[in-house]
């Protein structure tokens, strides 16, 4: 099953997702908690800590009491053991070894509350989920570049990656540390070679998809926030080898490209933001003209830019 649900980009949930990090799956709310809310949980452990030092003191006077109960739901897990590598899908192709390897350097583990990055088809662990283990989820972060002309780019899978010669939003996974903008901009300047800064890019919506592989969909979960993006330094070229190619928006809803999973349940969303921002640039345009209006225009201008999902 696939599903896509529009995050517009004035709101502040969708903002919270790429930023914070949190979403919930398997019924599990999970936290991907900056730095200073850990310190807060490192913290409250170390008072629980001399706590129990205290009381350990005064067991020689007193009889032992029991602890008090910590707030369990607060603290984050302490890491697991590795677990044992899982069996490997049938066959893996160079290709996949190569996904596998990377999800695997940019993978935590998810019991400890945080997110978890591993390639949908790519990671082991057939057969049944163990009752009551978390989903992994797969981050991977992708834009809508959109030209003067209104048309998004699509890059197509290059050689040698899983999926290759489907039609993607350009991105990829997170690497540990960044955050969603982070790893967008530095997957631009990899794939792209354009610069772009953090802040020019706006949520506009978010695909979300049970591995495409039916053994592994109970296992992996795909989450893609896909942002807009109008500003950039360079021109877009294919530096992995890839076929680039401008599409408007009624090439993208009729032209059914090949496309990984994620991307198809973006398309209409897509494909009305470009009509969006086309009929704002035109209505900037027309007031131009007009003698004195070039406030209007301004003003028109920047109303179309901060309408939701549009750029
Ligand atoms: N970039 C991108 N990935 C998509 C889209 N739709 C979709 O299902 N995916 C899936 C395909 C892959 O399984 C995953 C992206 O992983 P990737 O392998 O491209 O990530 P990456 O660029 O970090 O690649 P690598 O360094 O691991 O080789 O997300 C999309 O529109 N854009």
């Amino acid at each position: 099953m696939l599903h896509a649900s529009i995050a517009p980009a004035a709101r502040p949930e969708a903002r919270a997702l790429s930023s914070a990090g949190c979403w919930r799956a398997s019924g599990q709310t999970r936290l991907n908690l900056p730095a200073a809310a850990w310190g807060v949980h490192i913290s409250s452990r170390s008072h629980i800590a001399a706590r129990s030092s205290t009381a350990a003191a005064a067991a020689s006077s007193s009889p032992p009491e029991p602890p008090a109960a910590p707030d369990v739901a607060l603290l984050p897990r302490p890491p697991r053991p590795a677990a044992a590598a899982p069996a490997a899908p049938p066959s893996p192709s160079p290709a996949v070894a190569e996904a596998d390897m990377a999800a695997a350097a940019s993978s935590v583990d998810s019991d400890a509350g945080r997110s978890s990055s591993s390639d949908d088809d790519s990671s082991g662990g057939g057969g049944k989920r163990k009752k009551g283990s978390y989903r992994r989820v797969l981050l991977v972060v992708a834009a809508a570049l959109i030209n003067q002309r209104g048309e998004v780019l699509l890059a197509q899978r290059p050689e040698g990656k899983m999926r290759q010669g489907l039609w993607e939003f350009p991105g990829g996974k997170l690497a540990p540390g960044e955050s969603c903008e982070e790893a967008l901009a530095r997957e631009l300047l990899e794939e792209l070679g354009i610069t772009v800064a953090p802040a020019a890019l706006r949520p506009l919506a978010f695909a979300s998809n049970p591995s495409s592989a039916a053994r592994w969909a109970s296992h992996f979960h795909l989450l893609m926030p896909l942002f807009t993006c109008t500003e950039w330094e360079g021109e877009p070229r294919g530096v992995e080898g890839q076929q680039l190619q401008w599409l408007g928006p009624d090439e993208l809803e009729l032209e059914r490209l090949p496309m990984p999973p994620a991307a198809y349940p973006l398309l209409p969303t897509v494909a009305e933001a470009l009509r969006r921002h086309k009929s704002g640039a035109a209505a900037g345009a027309a007031a131009a003209q007009q003698p004195g209006q070039a406030a209007a225009a301004a003003e028109a201008a920047a109303a179309a830019e901060d309408e939701p999902g549009s750029s």
